[in-house]
């Protein structure tokens, strides 16, 4: 079986991608970039409450720890649970990093080992290459610690849109509840007139 990272990656010729000017600091905690993000939000209970920090270059560590709510098999995490959290913390290495609007274009995700509730993953994801508005960006997750054994590879295309994207499409009751409480947002992860 050939695993998904034995593939090139980028898959085409990219450029280095640009830490922006403006991009948090290194050791930076980020703040979560919308308060019902199932990924990052904090007004979401059973969420994954992924926690981040910038790191130097064009990397960030996050970390992501596994409740009873996140289970699959019996005390096991769900994978499509953990896909959720790389799929956060990747997203998270583009806005910041970038300070660019992003969606995931394509999600690739590796389960290399079985993650029981109650560990503790960090996850280290850094952008890897920019083509046009199309942005690589991979992560590594460790268990229990950043010299833990690797449990989940994840590998993802981004492609940057404009604000407007999210106007179009985002339901309107939920547009209309930042517009009245502009807090539930943290406008500071991307340029809003880029
Ligand atoms: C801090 C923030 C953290 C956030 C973490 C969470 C992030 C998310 O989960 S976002 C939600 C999930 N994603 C989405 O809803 C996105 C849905 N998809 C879309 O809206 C569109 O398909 C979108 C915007 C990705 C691309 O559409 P559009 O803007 O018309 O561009 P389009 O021309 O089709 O694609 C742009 C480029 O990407 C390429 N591309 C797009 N999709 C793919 C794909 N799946 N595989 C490979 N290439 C792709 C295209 O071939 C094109 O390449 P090129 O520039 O060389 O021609």
């Amino acid at each position: 079986m050939t695993r998904t990272t034995e593939q090139p990656w980028p898959p085409l010729p990219t450029e280095a991608p640009e830490r922006h000017a403006d991009a948090p600091a290194a050791g930076t905690d980020l703040p979560s970039h919308y308060a019902h993000c199932f990924g990052c939000g904090e007004r979401i209970e059973q969420g994954l409450h992924l926690r981040t920090t910038a790191c130097e270059g064009v990397a960030i560590r996050s970390t992501f720890t596994v409740t009873a709510a996140h289970q699959g098999a019996p005390g096991l995490a769900h994978g499509g649970l953990l896909a959720c959290a790389f799929d956060e913390a990747l997203g998270a290495a583009v806005a910041n990093l970038l300070r660019r609007p992003a969606v995931t274009a394509k999600l690739e995700t590796e389960f290399v080992r079985p993650v029981p509730v109650g560990t503790t993953l960090h996850i280290d994801a850094h952008l890897d290459g920019v083509a046009g508005r199309k942005v690589y960006v991979s992560a590594e997750g460790r268990l229990g610690g950043e010299d833990g054994d690797v449990a989940v590879r994840a590998r993802a295309l981004f492609v940057q849109v404009k604000l407007t994207h999210f106007l179009e499409h985002g339901r309107p009751e939920d547009l209309r509840k930042i517009a009245a409480d502009p807090s539930l947002l943290n406008r500071r992860a991307v340029e809003l007139n880029p």
